[in-house]
C-alpha cells in the first residue's frame, strides 16, 4: 500500500517535472529565436554605421557601444541556447537521484539529481539539481544519517532521511530503490555489466565516494591519484574536469584554460565523448609529442612513446635502451644539464671583437659583461637576442654612411652603367649579411647541437657527471646518441632532453594560460617531464594519475611519485590510493592481482563472471584455431568489442592477416600489441602466446598485468609449450 502511493507521487513528480522542461523548451526557444534576430539586427547596425571603416575618435566611441551591445546579447544568447539544449538532453531522463534532507533548522527537502539544474525562474524552486553542484555532494558522499556539506556561505549540517535511485528511460520511471537498504549497489552493477563501447562513457549516476572525493577537491594544487587498473581514473580525470569548469565558471575557468596530457593521439578520441555528454565543450588532450612539435614545429620532430616501446620489448639491446631512458630521464641527468647551463651562461659561448667593415663595433669583452648583466632574470637566449638588437642598432648609421659613400663613389665612376642606388642598396646587404653571419655565431643557440656538444664531448660530460652515478655502457649511449642527433633523429626520450634545454635556455610558455593541467598514466612520465610540465604550465595545477604497475619500461615502484611534489611545488598537494577496481569481473580482477607485482591489495567489484582461461595448444595451427572458435563464442554470447592483444607490432601484424575475415557484424575485434591497449578497455581479451619463453621477466609480467586488466567479462591465453610462471 504503500510502496504504491510512493510509486504514484515519483510518477506525479517526473511528469511534473518533464512538463515543466517541456514548457522551458518551448519558451527558450521562442526566446532563442527572438534573441537572434536582435543579435542580427545589431550586428547589421553595427556594419551599417560604418564599423568597417572608422577613422574618427568619436566614430570609435559610438561603436564600442555597438560592440558591447553584441556582446551581452551573444553571451545572453548563448546561455538561453545552452539551457534549451540541457533541457532537450534531459528530457527522456531528468535524473537518476534523490536524497531527502533535513538541515538542521529548517524544514526537510527533496534534493533530486541530474545532468543539469531545472529550476522554475519565477518560484526559484529547483526540480532537479545538478550533479556538480555543493548539494549534490550529499548524493555521493553520505548513506542515510547524520550529513554535511559545504555551501558557499559555509558549512551546511543535517540529516539526510533518505537516499533513492532512479531508472528512467524514455521519460517512464523504470524502477528505483532505496539505496540506504540495498546491500550491493544494483546500479553499478548493472552498469559495469553492460558491454564496453567504442569511446568512454560517463558515470555520474554512479560515481562512488572514494571518486567524488578526488572529482570535487578544490583545496589542492598538486592532486596525485594512484589507483589500479580499473579504480576509474580516467573516468575521474573528465568528471573533474565538468566539475571545475561548472564551479569555477564566475572564477573565468574555461576549457581553452584545461589541458590533458594523454599517453597517446588515440586516447584523445576515446575520451571524445564524455565531456560534450556531461555538457561541457572538450579540452585540449596534447601528448608529449604534440608539445614538442608546439615548440619546435617543422624543424624538427621527436620520436614517437609507441616506437620507444616497440623498439624496447622487441629489441636485443633492451636493457641497454631501458638505462639509458632511466638515466635520461632522471634527476641526475637533469643536474648535470644545469651544470651545463650554466657552463654555458659562464663559459661556454665564446664572444669574439665586432666588426662593422674596419670599424669595432663591441669588444668581446663588453659583450660578455653585457651578455652578464641579467639583472630582471632573462633567460639566454633572449639575453642573446637583446645583444644582436643592440650591435644591430650600432651598425645603422655606419650602413647609411656606407650606403651614401657607395652612391657617391658609383655615381663619380663614369664606368658604372647601372642603378647606382641598387648597386649600393646590395653592396650594403652583402655587409649586412656578413656581419650577420659572424655575430650569430654566438648570439643564435641551436638546442640540437647544444645537446649534441655535450653528448659527444666525453671531457665536458665528465665535468658535469662530477660526484654523479653514471649507468653502465654510458660510452657507447652517449656516441649512439650524438649520431642520431646529428641526422636529426630524435627518439622518444631525448625529445624530453631537447625540450628541457630549449624551455631553459629560451624561458618561452607557450600555455602559461592554461589553469588545469591533468595528466593521465602518470607512470610513463619521467622527474625531467615534470619539470617540463611545471615550466610550460607555469600556472596550472595539477590533477595526476597513474598506476605504478602499469609501468612498462621501468621496474614497479611505489616510490615514482615521490619526486613529483618536490617539482611542482604546490601550496597544497595530497596523494590518494584508488584501491577498488570496477573494471573487470571479480574473477578477472582476482586473476590479474597475481600479476600486479604489489604488495598493494586491489579490491575487486563484487561482479561474477567466468573465470580466466589458459589454453594450451599442440602448435600454432591448433592454437589460431582455437583462438578463431573462442572469438566466434565471444560474439555469439553478445560481446561487442573483442582484443585479441599480443606482444610485439610484428605479431599484430601477423595476426591480423590471419583474422582479416574474422569480423563480425555483432561486434568489433581489434587486434594490437599490449603497450598500446593502455588505458583502453575491451568486452573480451585473447592474449595470443602466452608462454613461457615469450613472458619470462618481471617487464613481461607488467604487459601480462596490463593485457589482463583490459578485460571487463572474458579472458583468455593461449599458449604453445609451456604456459608462462606469471600466468599460474
Ligand atoms: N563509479 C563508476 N561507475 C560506473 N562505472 C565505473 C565507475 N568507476 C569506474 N567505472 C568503469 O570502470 C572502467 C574503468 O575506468 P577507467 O578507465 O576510468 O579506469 P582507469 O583507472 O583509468 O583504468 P586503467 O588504469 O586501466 O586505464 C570504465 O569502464 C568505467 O566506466
Amino acid at each position: 500500500m504503500l510502496d504504491s502511493i510512493i510509486l504514484e507521487q515519483e510518477k506525479a513528480y517526473l511528469k511534473q517535472t518533464i512538463d515543466f522542461l517541456k514548457q522551458e523548451i518551448h519558451k527558450g526557444l521562442e526566446g532563442v529565436d527572438k534573441q537572434k534576430a536582435t543579435l542580427l539586427g545589431i550586428r547589421k547596425e553595427m556594419w551599417e554605421e560604418g564599423m568597417h571603416a572608422i577613422d574618427e575618435f568619436d566614430q570609435a566611441i559610438d561603436m564600442s557601444q555597438y560592440v558591447n551591445m553584441e556582446a551581452i546579447e551573444t553571451s545572453q544568447y548563448k546561455h538561453q541556447l545552452e539551457k534549451v539544449m540541457n533541457y532537450q538532453k534531459m528530457l527522456p531522463a531528468p535524473y537518476f537521484g534523490r536524497f531527502d534532507f533535513k538541515e538542521d533548522g529548517e524544514s526537510e527537502e527533496k534534493v533530486y539529481i541530474g545532468y543539469h539544474n531545472a529550476m522554475n525562474d519565477d518560484t526559484y524552486e529547483v526540480l532537479v539539481y545538478d550533479w556538480r553542484t555543493p548539494i549534490a555532494g550529499l548524493f555521493y558522499n553520505h548513506e542515510v544519517g547524520p550529513a554535511s556539506y559545504v555551501a558557499p556561505c559555509g558549512e551546511i549540517e543535517g540529516e539526510m532521511l533518505l537516499k533513492r535511485q532512479y531508472e528512467v528511460e524514455k521519460g517512464k520511471l523504470k524502477f528505483f530503490f532505496d539505496s540506504s537498504i540495498a546491500i550491493t549497489d544494483d546500479m553499478l552493477k548493472q552498469t559495469l555489466g553492460q558491454n564496453t563501447s567504442r569511446q568512454m562513457r560517463n558515470i555520474v549516476e554512479t560515481i562512488q565516494k572514494e571518486q567524488n572525493r578526488i572529482i570535487r577537491d578544490e583545496e589542492n594544487d598538486v592532486l596525485i591519484v594512484q589507483g589500479a587498473a580499473g579504480s576509474g581514473k580516467t573516468s575521474i580525470a573528465l568528471h573533474r574536469i565538468a566539475f571545475l569548469l561548472y564551479n569555477q565558471r564566475e572564477k573565468g575557468l574555461t576549457n581553452k584554460d584545461v589541458m590533458i596530457l594523454s599517453p597517446n593521439s588515440l586516447f584523445g578520441d576515446y575520451i571524445a565523448e564524455v565531456l560534450p555528454e556531461l555538457g561541457e565543450q572538450n579540452v585540449e588532450c596534447a601528448t608529449l609529442e604534440d608539445l614538442f612539435e608546439a615548440y619546435f614545429g617543422n624543424y624538427l620532430r621527436m620520436g614517437k612513446k609507441h616506437s620507444q616501446l616497440e623498439a624496447i620489448i622487441s629489441s636485443k639491446n633492451r636493457d641497454r635502451i631501458r638505462a639509458s631512458i632511466a638515466f635520461k630521464g632522471s634527476e641526475a641527468f637533469m643536474t648535470m644539464l644545469e651544470r651545463y647551463i650554466e657552463w654555458i651562461e659562464k663559459e661556454g659561448i665564446i664572444f669574439k671583437d665586432v666588426y662593422y667593415r674596419e670599424e669595432k663595433i663591441m669588444g668581446a669583452k663588453e659583450l660578455k659583461t653585457q651578455f652578464l648583466d641579467n639583472q630582471i632574470n632573462m633567460s639566454i637566449i633572449k639575453r642573446l637576442k637583446r645583444i644582436e638588437k643592440i650591435l644591430l642598432e650600432r651598425i645603422k648609421p655606419l650602413e647609411k654612411a656606407y650606403y651614401k659613400e657607395l652612391v657617391d663613389k658609383l655615381e663619380n665612376d663614369s664606368k658604372f652603367a647601372h642603378d647606382e642606388q641598387e648597386e649600393a642598396r646590395r653592396l650594403v646587404q652583402e655587409e649586412y649579411d656578413c656581419f650577420m653571419s659572424t655575430i650569430t655565431r654566438f648570439t643564435r643557440v641551436n638546442v640540437l647541437k647544444v645537446y649534441e656538444r655535450l653528448m659527444r664531448k666525453q671531457k665536458l660530460f665528465n665535468q658535469f657527471a662530477e660526484g654523479i652515478v653514471l649507468p653502465e655502457g654510458i660510452e657507447g649511449m652517449m656516441k649512439h646518441t650524438a649520431k642520431c642527433l646529428e641526422q636529426k633523429q630524435v627518439a622518444y626520450e631525448d625529445g624530453a632532453v631537447l625540450l628541457y634545454l630549449k624551455l631553459r635556455l629560451e624561458g618561452e610558455s607557450l600555455y602559461a594560460s592554461i589553469k588545469q593541467v591533468l595528466i593521465d598514466e602518470a607512470q610513463d612520465y619521467y622527474p625531467i617531464h615534470y619539470k617540463i610540465f611545471k615550466m610550460i604550465f607555469r600556472n596550472g595545477q595539477y590533477t595526476i594519475l597513474g598506476d605504478y604497475c602499469q609501468a612498462i619500461e621501468k621496474p614497479i615502484q611505489a616510490s615514482i611519485y615521490d619526486g613529483i611534489m618536490e617539482i611542482l611545488k604546490p601550496r597544497k598537494g595530497l596523494q590518494i590510493d584508488l584501491l577498488k577496481s570496477y573494471r573487470s569481473t571479480y574473477e578477472i580482477c582476482e586473476f590479474a592481482g597475481k600479476l600486479r607485482g604489489s604488495t598493494q591489495q586491489v579490491i575487486p567489484f563484487e561482479r561474477h563472471g567466468e573465470a580466466p582461461r589458459l589454453i594450451e595448444a599442440s602448435s600454432e595451427q591448433a592454437l589460431i584455431s582455437d583462438m578463431k572458435q573462442t572469438l566466434a563464442c565471444y560474439f555469439e554470447e553478445g560481446y561487442k568489442h573483442i582484443a585479441i592483444l599480443c606482444k610485439t607490432r610484428k605479431e599484430a601484424h601477423y595476426l591480423q592477416e590471419i583474422f582479416k575475415d574474422e569480423e563480425n557484424k555483432n561486434g568489433k575485434l581489434i587486434i594490437s600489441p599490449i603497450f598500446e591497449a593502455k588505458g583502453l578497455e575491451y568486452d573480451a581479451v585473447m592474449v595470443y602466446q602466452s608462454n613461457k619463453d615469450h613472458y619470462c621477466n618481471n617487464f613481461d609480467k607488467q604487459l601480462l598485468y596490463i593485457a589482463a586488466t583490459r578485460a571487463l567479462h572474458r579472458l583468455s591465453f593461449y599458449y604453445t609449450g609451456e604456459v608462462s610462471s606469471y600466468l599460474i
